[in-house]
């Protein structure tokens, strides 16, 4: 079975799939009478197709664990989707490349506690996947008309492992 050893998240590297939501390097400015700091404008939401609408959600999810049988990976086609987790456990995030509407060279990144990300508009990219407990994460993306989900399943399995 092709493997895919996973890798620290870093902006660098997750540039061409999304963002990375975090404080660390981001401007960020004093409001409310200099109570607050907003960590300001982190990631670039889209939501594009017949009447979309930007959705808050939450997702309770159950975990998995290594080495991971990446079977799928989907895309939305009409917007973003940014999952920002509501404690400090870390995540598996997975992406690929596309070559001609087919997924490749997938990728595996592991979050650093606190780390969230943003998928751009169309990337391939695995599901919601918590290490370690059942987790919850808000998780911002796009409602409406339209069919926002294309899903992709690899002939062969690729076997996400540990570094
Ligand atoms: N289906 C759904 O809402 N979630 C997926 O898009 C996902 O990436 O987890
Ligand atoms: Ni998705």
């Amino acid at each position: 079975m092709r493997t895919v050893k996973v890798e620290r998240l870093t902006k660098a590297e997750f540039a061409p799939f999304g963002d990375v939501i975090e404080k660390e390097g981001v401007e960020n400015f004093k409001i409310n009478d200099g109570r607050c700091t907003r960590y300001h404008d982190l990631a670039h939401v889209e939501i594009a197709g017949p009447q979309p609408r930007a959705l808050v959600n939450i997702f309770e999810s159950t975990p998995v664990s290594f080495p991971y049988e990446l079977r799928m990976v989907e895309r939305h086609p009409f917007g973003s989707q940014a999952f920002v987790p509501l404690s400090d456990r870390p995540f598996l995030v997975i992406v690929c490349e596309d070559e001609g509407a087919v997924p490749v060279r997938p990728r595996a990144f592991v979050t650093a506690p606190g780390q969230g990300i943003n998928f751009f508009r169309n990337t391939w990219h695995g599901v919601l996947t918590p290490l370690e407990a059942v987790s919850d994460f808000v998780v911002v993306d796009r409602g409406g008309e339209g069919n926002n989900l294309e899903e992709y399943f690899f002939d062969e399995p690729y076997c996400v492992v540990e570094g």
